[in-house]
């Protein structure tokens, strides 16, 4: 079997008291493994303990139980080349403002013991579309910018795993695209990636397993569309062809609401009855349908039935 890329075992984080608050449980025997070469999406509500995880893979945050190997190197027991293995871009943007980000890249590549000669620096500025840029003052670049410095200032090392925490928090639509074309350039060419982000659909899409953590503990860690096939719910909008005055019921409604004054929004579970059922109930109710549209569940279906029900 090949070693996983990122392999993490019952590892647990409480941090210590801050003034009256109590300690906080932030992860709690945590296992799961980043399979090699794929995209991985690690996601979470707010305060989940994604950070915390990521945090500690970097070498930043002490776990208190546990262990993680990242490319088969324990994080204790070969910090050094599990650091070496990893590009983290953190949430927070961080460079000297005075450096170009040319410079930028340079030093972090010093700081990671990568020969001269060895060094990629335009060649990662082109990557990021910064190679016009390249010995403007850090501080000139735009918010998106600087993200995207971020992620080429991860990669000087050419670490086998890259982790991107939020990378696309605040960057527009355009930017973002380019950012996934990007690395998923650098998934083809043979990196694993971690990502952790807000927007569900963009997981949806680039992810090719998905991993959820409520409160510290894993709730979820399949593949994206094994994941999204266990949303249960369907949604079929059907126009009738007058004014609804009593709403239907029927037993194989989930849910039935009314839009406007003609279309009824029809909630079912899909291993239960399906949609030719729901629009004959709906006929025997005396209605003539006049359209119809379904809308098929998505990640973030999922990801709300799966985190309130953890949280029941
Ligand atoms: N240094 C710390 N001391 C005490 N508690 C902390 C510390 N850092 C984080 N926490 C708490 O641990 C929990 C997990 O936080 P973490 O930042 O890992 O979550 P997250 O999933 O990354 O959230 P977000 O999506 O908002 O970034 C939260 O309740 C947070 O308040």
């Amino acid at each position: 079997m090949t070693e996983a890329a990122i392999a993490i075992k019952n590892l647990s984080k409480t941090y210590a008291p801050v003034g009256t608050a109590p300690p906080k449980r932030a992860l709690d025997d945590v296992t799961f493994d980043v399979p090699r070469g794929q995209i991985f999406g690690l996601l979470g509500p707010n305060g989940a303990g994604k950070s915390t995880l990521i945090n500690i893979l970097a070498g930043l945050v002490n776990k208190t139980d546990g262990s993680a190997a990242i490319w088969g190197f324990d994080i204790d027991e070969h910090p050094r080349n599990a650091k070496a293995s990893i590009g983290i871009v953190n949430q927070e943007i961080l460079f000297d403002p005075f450096f170009s980000p040319f410079e930028t890249l340079e030093i972090q590549a010093g700081l990671y013991g990568v020969p001269k000669a060895k060094r990629r620096t335009m060649e990662l500025l082109r990557a990021v579309h910064l190679d016009d840029k390249a010995h403007a003052y850090a501080r000139t670049l735009s918010g998106g910018m600087k993200r995207r410095l971020m992620v080429a200032k991860a990669m000087v090392h050419s670490p086998p795993v890259l982790v991107l925490d939020e990378p696309t928090a605040g960057v527009d639509i355009e930017l973002r695209q380019q950012l996934w074309t990007y690395v998923r350039s650098l998934n083809q060419a043979g990196v694993t990636v971690v990502l952790t982000t807000h927007y569900l659909e963009e997981a949806e899409e680039l992810c090719d397993r998905i991993a959820i953590i409520n409160n510290g503990r894993l709730i979820a860690n399949e593949p994206t569309r094994e994941l999204v096939g266990k949303a249960q719910e369907k949604i079929v909008a059907v126009t009738v062809d007058r004014d609804v005055t009593d709403i239907p019921a029927n037993a194989c409604f989930q849910k039935i609401a009314l839009k406007g004054t003609r279309t009824l929004e029809i909630t079912y579970k899909k291993d239960r009855v399906n949609a030719g059922e729901v629009l004959a109930a709906i006929q025997g109710s005396g209605f003539g349908i006049v359209d119809v549209s379904t809308k098929e569940p998505d990640l973030e279906d999922v990801f709300l039935s799966l985190t309130r029900a953890a949280n029941a």
